[in-house]
């Protein structure tokens, strides 16, 4: 039905995408639209599919998520133990508030569980159009928990499946809305998905993850025309409740920000099969259907967070790590990081100006479990690719590297930033982009870096004085003169930062703890 519009005649290029969220931008700068979901659905208590899972997806993929609940479901990873429907007038309620407020771009639907809700959606999306109309025909639970019964099959038939822009039911779906052929090949599939757009939506994408004996989770999608398979290899997993809402979700979100549908579905179904992948060991809830992180995050192995947020305390000694230093002495980084950790060093900068990127990568990640182990910070210079493939406690980065405020948009809201400073007004802008600390220097001149401006004690304590952030002070500190540099007595001056005075040693081990000595020794006295 057109009257609902269809993605066919969107203006695609009024849309631009930023980090956080997907908006529109229109010709005053002030006004930002953000793209909108509306999903149509059941809550489920266990959170892993319906609503909850619908508004997780649409928030890992930047859209906006609003939600009309039709049925609330006492569920959990063993099933589903019971279901209360919402009363046909309280759904049509929620559908106008939401729909003549807000501006939604795609209605997404899951459990429609009568016939009379199915009726009260129909009249909204007539009285509110919208631009694209994705229905999930959620039937039965994997449990195998009728959420929907046989009394919807007419209504879907021949009102809703005729103005839906994509159905994606899984193969039990696709049989009951046909009838019960049966569905148990690829072949039946195909056939099944040419049934169904012959019901009258625009596109059919027929899900086989539920597909008996297939070493391959393979969905068919099927324009009108032509048919195309999306293949990926079947994750063994408990953890697969939620992903046909997920899907389709996600298939919402991505039309919902301009996609075109074969995209929208490519995009989504590689977003299943990482979330899969990346929570298929997780163990929430006792039974044999478990949910899954869409938010890809819970892979992390927990041992591996910071256990506490940045303690500037940890700049007391801090040790930078040089390759050629190391290829001069003949020790590796990984030995170098260890013999400054086992002598006293609080945080560790890997710096590689020369290394390829997978062997500095290789490197970092020895580091990171060394330091890790240690309970020391490790961060990397420059390279942000490098800190988030090796998930290092943050970066340190110059005034001409990455932006401050950009690398923080990437490496997220718990990671340490170091940014160089030499002037007052570099120190308030690291601080207003939101670092943790700034290196200052070169206090003295130092052959590490080449063309680089020695500030001086002086000026090392005017950064000090601008400074919001703690200091660590970096350039030509080592035993003879680091009791000076502590002694410009300023508060935020929390330590220094040492390049040759430990790694162009024959002995770093040593060389660390003579210069954590003079260190404590200093701030005795002061
Ligand atoms: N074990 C698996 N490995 C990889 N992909 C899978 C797996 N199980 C399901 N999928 C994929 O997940 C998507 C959802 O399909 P599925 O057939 O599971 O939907 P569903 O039965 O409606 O799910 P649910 O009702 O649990 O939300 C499809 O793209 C399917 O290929
Ligand atoms: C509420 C609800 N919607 C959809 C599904 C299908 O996964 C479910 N199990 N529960
Ligand atoms: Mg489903």
């Amino acid at each position: 039905m057109q009257s609902l519009g269809g993605i066919r005649s969107w203006p695609a290029t009024w849309r631009t995408t930023t980090a956080s969220m997907t908006t529109t931008t229109t010709t005053t700068e002030s006004v930002r639209k953000v793209a909108q979901v509306l999903t149509v659905a059941g809550s489920d208590s266990g959170a892993g599919a319906g609503i909850q899972a619908d508004i997780k997806v649409c928030a890992a993929r930047g859209v906006y998520c609003a939600s009309v609940i039709t049925a609330v479901t006492a569920q959990n990873t063993r099933g589903v133990q019971s279901v209360h429907l919402l009363p046909p007038h309280f759904v049509s309620e929620q559908l106008k508030s939401v729909l003549s407020d807000f501006e939604i771009d795609v209605v997404k639907t899951g459990m429609l569980p009568s016939p009379e809700i199915v009726q009260v959606l129909l009249q909204s999306l007539s009285d509110y159009p919208v631009r694209a109309l994705v229905v999930d025909p959620v039937m039965v639970s994997t449990s195998g928990h009728v959420l929907a019964g046989s009394s919807i099959l007419s209504i879907f038939r021949e009102r809703l499946l005729p103005v839906a822009d994509i159905i994606t039911p899984n193969v039990k779906e696709a049989s009951a809305l046909l009838g019960g052929v049966p569905i148990q090949t690829l072949a039946e599939m195909r056939s099944a998905a040419k049934s169904l757009h012959e019901m009258g939506p625009r596109f059919v994408l027929v899900k086989g993850g539920d597909l008996p004996d297939s070493s391959d989770s393979v969905d068919v999608y099927f324009d009108g025309n032509e048919f195309h398979e999306l293949h990926s290899p079947r994750i063994a997993t408990r953890n697969t409740h939620g992903t046909g809402c997920t899907l389709a979700s996600c298939i919402a979100a991505e039309l919902a920000k301009g996609s075109n549908m074969l995209s929208a579905v490519k995009v989504a179904k590689r977003f299943v099969d990482t979330a899969l992948n990346y929570s298929k060991d997780i163990v929430i809830g006792k039974g044999m259907q478990g949910p899954f992180d869409h938010f890809l995050g819970l892979k992390k192995d927990p041992q591996s967070y910071r256990q506490s947020t940045f303690n500037p305390d940890d700049l007391f000694l801090y040790a930078v790590t040089d390759s050629r230093m190391n290829k001069k002495w003949n020790r590796s980084i990984v030995d170098a990081v260890k013999a400054a950790i086992q002598g006293g060093a609080t945080i560790v900068q890997i710096r590689e100006k020369e290394a390829e990127t997978r062997e500095f990568l290789e490197e970092a990640k020895a580091c990171v479990d060394i330091c890790r182990s240690n309970g020391v910070c490790l961060l990397i210079n420059d390279r942000i690719d490098i800190a988030l493939a090796c998930d290092a406690d943050g970066v340190h980065v110059g005034q001409s590297d990455m932006p401050v405020d950009q690398v923080r948009s990437l490496l997220g809201p718990d990671k340490i930033i170091g940014v160089s400073c030499k002037t007052q007004e570099q120190a308030h802008q690291a601080w207003k982009d939101g670092a943790d600390y700034i290196g200052s220097g070169g206090v003295f001149p130092t052959n590490t870096k080449a063309n680089n401006r020695t500030i001086g004690l002086d000026g090392l304590k005017e950064v000090c004085k601008a400074s919001k952030l703690p200091v660590v002070a970096i350039g030509g500190i080592g035993i003879s003169n680091a009791e000076s540099v502590m002694r410009i007595d300023e508060p935020n001056l929390k330590g220094v930062a040492v390049v040759s005075a430990l790694f162009d040693q024959e002995c770093v081990l040593s060389q660390a703890k003579k210069l954590h000595k003079t260190l404590q020794e200093s701030k005795r006295e002061h």
